[in-house]
């Protein structure tokens, strides 16, 4: 299904609507070929959200944790480490840009030497290939903040939209958000669906939320190696490794990289667009008191009965 009006839709022409969910033209025939063709292995980790939720940031700690072995972690005199000199975007493929680049070639990056593949998605529940779903596969999921969520979408979309509509105002894009019409939206129904799954099979989905991991990013980066297999040793714990992946991996680290402040992904985005600022309660900054009230009672009436709380 396409979207109704020929206007601009998060600086789009046009969203197509499958399974329920939302997606610009150049992303859907991805979305597709990923759900047909990615067959995934037991071994495999996919880290998944929905966007502007903490994807570069879990990339960046997933791939520091399962290559630490091959990657060691390195300061910054040594800089040897990959993060020093690759977004974690390229350390990361991701499976719907990817494909639709590669198709039907799913390959792991060449960084990473860990037996486990590791691969993102911001793929809903419903349309993750038949595999994803019934093998032994890992799934981590991270969420985020609504408010915050749809501050940095928009900022994004704005960021992104290179096409001749030109950018969406704040209340455009809110009233679309609102609406479910966003970027592999709806969001409330992105988040739910993952929520339910890792209550029902908590080995195979662990839910993140990242306020949660900004407040205590040690805790959490323990959680996850668990999470995937790869607990730290009491020598790794003595030697304060985590701490070390905190900081490598950190919003102000990454961002402070040349890397990510003056180089581009291979499609062209800048990586510097995926760091704007990592706060959060941004949103104190940009919606008025009925923006808030709205949002606060969409999560509500969306979450009520599922103890989940954003
Ligand atoms: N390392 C690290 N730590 C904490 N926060 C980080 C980090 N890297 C990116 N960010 C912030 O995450 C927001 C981008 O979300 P995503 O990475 O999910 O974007 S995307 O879906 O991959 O396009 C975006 O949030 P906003 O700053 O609020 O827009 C980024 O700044």
């Amino acid at each position: 299904m396409k979207s109704p009006k020929n206007a601009r839709i998060w600086a789009e022409p046009h969203l197509y609507n499958y399974q329920g969910f939302w997606y610009p033209a150049w992303q859907f025939q991805g979305v597709l070929e990923c759900q047909k063709y990615f067959q995934a292995q037991d071994t495999d980790i996919l880290l998944i959200s929905s966007p502007k939720c903490g994807t570069t940031w879990l990339k960046a700690l997933a791939f520091t944790i399962i290559n630490r072995n091959s990657h060691a972690i390195t300061s910054d005199h040594e800089q040897k480490h990959p993060l020093f000199y690759n977004n974690p975007h390229k350390l990361v493929p991701h499976l719907e840009l990817e494909s639709h680049i590669n198709n039907p070639i799913f390959e792991p990056s060449s960084f990473s030497s860990s037996p486990s593949r590791l691969f993102a998605t911001h793929l809903p529940y419903i349309s993750l290939s038949k595999s994803a779903k019934a093998s032994s596969c890992k799934l981590v999921y991270i969420c985020r903040d609504t408010k915050d969520t749809f501050i940095s979408l928009w900022h994004f979309m704005n960021e992104l939209g290179s096409n001749h509509l030109g950018p969406n105002s704040l209340e455009e894009a809110f009233e679309m958000f609102c609406r479910g019409v966003s970027i592999f939206g709806p969001f409330w129904d992105h988040v739910l669906d993952y929520w339910k799954e890792s209550k029902e099979r908590p080995n195979k989905v662990l839910f993140l939320k990242y306020e949660e991991m900004r407040e205590d990013p040690n805790f959490h980066v323990k959680r996850l190696a668990e999470f995937l297999g790869v607990p730290f040793s009491l020598e790794e714990e003595g030697s304060r490794v985590v701490e070390k992946i905190t900081n490598l991996c950190s919003f102000e680290h990454l961002s402070n990289l040349g890397v990510n402040k003056d180089g581009k992904l291979p499609s062209g985005v800048e990586n510097k667009t995926f760091f704007r600022g990592g706060e959060v309660g941004d949103w104190k900054n940009y919606l008025s008191p009925e923006m808030v009230e709205q949002l606060n009672r969409l999560n509500e009436e969306k979450f009520r009965g599922s103890r989940l709380e954003l």
